[in-house]
């Protein structure tokens, strides 16, 4: 993740600290488009805009600290995995990545079905319309009250993810009388080359079942025996924020393999593999990620390929895309309050949120980028470390980034790429009151979560 160090001393420092950065860009005016979504520019005053609105008056309507979320760029997004993968594959938005009702909607408009991993995505999918027949349910521990929801709902698929649980969907299903669809999740053994924390391939952990020793193979031999299960196929998933390719290609060969044997030992060609998600974003302007046409390109090819040589037809093919869909649509706006310059180190600029609007900074290290939006600046570049208001010095949004010299307690400063995982990781630690989500779309900003308030707070607490 390291970047080399940037040459020139930063203004408040002769000795250059530690830290992952690159030299500052040319202009720290220029908003990216690498790392903002794509309405986001600024007008003829330097303030910037999102979907033709600028973030002053977004501020002022809605307050700091608040997500805001560009519809146009989320529904494009959804449009490029549904065309780049067709007709003969699907894809399934992973809600984990942020889910609200809203959401649901655009994905239901957008021909996109839809992973849930919990009782309460579920609930919220199925609220919005979203037909239980394109969610797939998943999870390490599903409670038997959440699996006979989702059976009883008709979910299109529930994803295996253990033996108890094969045996536990068997039965819930055979007594509400049905026959659940299941793929079961196998880990392939690949080392993803991502954050520990979210590499999940490797067999060392807890989700799935392994391909080595024979245990997935097993899984499929109960699988098929259970009146309660139609066994329609293996899912792996191999972790999140990757940009490699050869990660998917080897999991791939790997799961078409697994049906080759299951053909030999039943007799039964399974019809459906899921390749999960994963795909790495840009965080900052260093990072190049892949566009959904190559991902499709490259697995297309690898599946056909595996699957021609094994003598197998091949199976349709999905996706569960959550962080490349909706992570580059939303930027975080906060305000800056106060200023500290540590003499030789760096200037730490704190903003009205931090670590509970944005916890991932603090448990992988992530690296995000931030501007200065509510102007432009001619000042020279410096280097900051962003943190938030908590009482933890671990509280840092932005490790190491630049800013201009003259930012300045009341300013607006900006995290981008903060539509995955920030705040559907959001948390009340200090009783902070989690920050709304606002969708902006030609000229409109509308509330989607609103913001907690000291009464939800209260309300929780019983006494
Ligand atoms: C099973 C499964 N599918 C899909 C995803 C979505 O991953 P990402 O947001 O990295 O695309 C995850 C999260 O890593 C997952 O666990
Ligand atoms: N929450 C993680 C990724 C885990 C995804 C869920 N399996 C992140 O922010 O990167």
């Amino acid at each position: 993740m390291s970047r080399s160090a940037h040459p020139a001393g930063p203004r408040h420092a002769d000795v250059l600290p530690e830290g992952h950065y690159s030299a500052p860009p040319a202009d720290l005016n220029v908003l990216d488009p690498k790392v903002w979504s794509r309405t986001v520019t600024r007008d003829e005053r330097g303030v910037a805009t999102v979907g033709g609105i600028g973030v002053d008056a977004l501020a002022e309507e809605f307050g700091t600290p608040a997500y805001f979320l560009d519809e146009s760029d989320f529904r494009a997004r959804c449009r490029a995995w549904a065309e780049a993968f067709g007709k003969d594959a699907d894809v399934f938005y992973a809600g984990k990545a942020f889910l609200s009702r809203a959401v649901v909607r655009w994905l239901k408009e957008e021909g996109l079905n839809l992973d849930v991993c919990s009782g309460g995505e579920l609930t919220t999918a199925l609220s919005a319309g979203m037909p239980a027949e394109r969610i797939a349910f998943h999870g390490n521990n599903k409670s038997e009250e959440e699996i006979r929801t989702a059976v009883e709902v008709g979910v299109g698929r529930i994803v295996l993810d253990s033996f108890q649980e094969i045996v536990r969907v068997a039965h819930i299903a055979q007594s509400l009388g049905k026959r659940q669809r299941v793929q079961i999740r196998v880990t392939v053994g690949v080392e993803a080359h991502t954050h520990e924390f979210i590499a999940t391939a490797h067999e060392d952990q807890k989700f799935g079942i392994a391909l080595a020793g024979g245990q997935a193979a097993e899984a499929v031999r109960r699988a098929l025996k259970l009146d309660g299960l139609e066994l329609i196929g293996i899912h792996s998933h191999i972790g999140s924020q990757i940009f490699d390719m050869a990660g998917f290609e080897v999991s791939a060969r790997r799961v078409v393999g697994l049906l080759a044997e299951v053909r030999d030992e039943h007799g039964v060609e399974l019809p459906e593999i899921d390749l999960g998600g994963g795909l790495g974003i840009a965080y900052t302007s260093d990072d190049d990620p892949r566009e959904p046409h190559e991902i499709a390109k490259a697995l297309n090819e690898i599946v056909g390929r595996e699957c021609e040589a094994a003598g197998l037809a091949t199976p349709r093919i999905s996706v569960e895309p959550g962080r490349a869909i909706v992570g580059p649509t939303a930027f975080t706006l906060y305000r800056v309050g106060t200023i500290k310059p540590l003499e030789g180190l760096r200037t730490y600029v704190s903003v009205d949120g931090g670590m509970s609007d944005n916890i991932r900074t603090a448990l992988y290290d992530a690296e995000y980028s931030v501007s200065l939006v509510s102007r432009t600046s001619e000042a020279e570049p410096m280097l900051v470390r962003v943190v938030g208001k908590h009482c933890e010095s671990g509280d840092i949004v932005v490790r190491d980034a630049f800013l201009p010299a003259d930012v300045a307690p009341g300013d607006l400063i900006a995290v981008p790429a903060t539509g995955a995982y920030c705040r559907s990781m959001a948390s009340n630690y200090n009783h902070a009151l989690r920050p709304p989500v606002v969708a902006v779309r030609d000229g409109e900003a509308r509330v989607i979560v609103r913001r907690e308030t000291e009464e939800d707070l209260l309300r929780l607490d019983v006494g």
